[in-house]
């Protein structure tokens, strides 16, 4: 099985190009869902989330909006939030990719937005990096219900720049070309892939994932 790991800044353009890898009969796995459902009743991260932050928990749930009031801006508690989310994080994606691998799937391709951030790109076969224009990038973000140009900038403050990303990527794919044009770079990169002749240019990958 060949395991893209698919990354991007926020609003880039990640969970719309996933969706065309999947069109092409990709397995897919997305982290932002992951958590979601680590969040949610009877999800692993319930309890010790609600311990490390009192009050967040509502209905057997973590409420995501107390959750982003309680962690502000500080870094710290980011970084317990994060200590305790990633491996669980981790977790689910090792047993959910053993599934796909066992089930004979040619190639996953793993939505992760702190890819880099996490030392994922260390265990995939290639990185694919979406990227747009900042203008467009702003354009759509702020589009979005309930998006601040502080929370934005607060997020962005977050994440490895777009620059250092496509710096480090093995595929780029703009997305502020329209959707015609980043389905033919899906393709394209499917296809270079898939090739038998091909060889993962991160060959610490080549062994986990074949
Ligand atoms: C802070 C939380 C509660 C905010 O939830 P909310 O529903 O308001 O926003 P959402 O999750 O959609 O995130 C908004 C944007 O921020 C990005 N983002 C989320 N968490 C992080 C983080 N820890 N560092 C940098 N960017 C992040 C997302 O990819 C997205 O682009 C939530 O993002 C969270 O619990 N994050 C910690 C878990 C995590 O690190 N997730 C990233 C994927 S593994
Ligand atoms: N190739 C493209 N052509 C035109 N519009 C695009 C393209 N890719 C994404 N978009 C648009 O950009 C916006 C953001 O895309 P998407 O939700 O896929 O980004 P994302 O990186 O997953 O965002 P987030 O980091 O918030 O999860 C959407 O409105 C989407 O329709």
């Amino acid at each position: 099985m060949i395991l893209l790991g698919l990354t991007g800044s926020i609003g880039m353009g990640k969970s719309t190009t996933t969706a065309m890898f999947a069109e092409l009969g990709a397995v897919v796995w997305n982290a932002d869902d992951a958590v979601h459902s680590l969040y949610a009743p009877g999800g692993a991260a319930v309890e010790p989330v609600g311990e490390a932050f009192p009050g967040v928990v509502v209905n057997g749930a973590v409420d995501r909006t107390r959750l982003a009031e309680a962690l502000g801006r500080d870094e710290t508690a980011f970084r317990r939030l994060e200590t305790i989310v990633h491996p669980l994080v981790a977790q689910g994606r090792a047993e959910d990719l053993e599934a796909a691998r066992a089930a004979g799937t040619g190639l996953a391709v793993l939505d992760i937005p702190l890819l880099f951030e996490t030392g994922g790109d260390k265990a995939v076969d290639a990185v694919v990096v979406v990227t747009a224009d900042p203008a467009i990038q702003a354009e759509r973000v702020l589009a979005r219900p309930g998006m601040t140009r502080e929370r934005f900038d607060a997020i962005l403050a977050r994440q490895i720049p777009d620059a250092e990303k496509r710096a480090r990527a093995d595929f780029v794919i703009d997305t502020g070309r329209g959707l015609h044009a980043a389905r033919a770079d899906v393709e394209a990169i499917v296809a270079t892939v898939l090739d038998p002749s091909w060889i993962s240019p991160r060959q610490g990958a080549a062994g986990l994932s074949h």
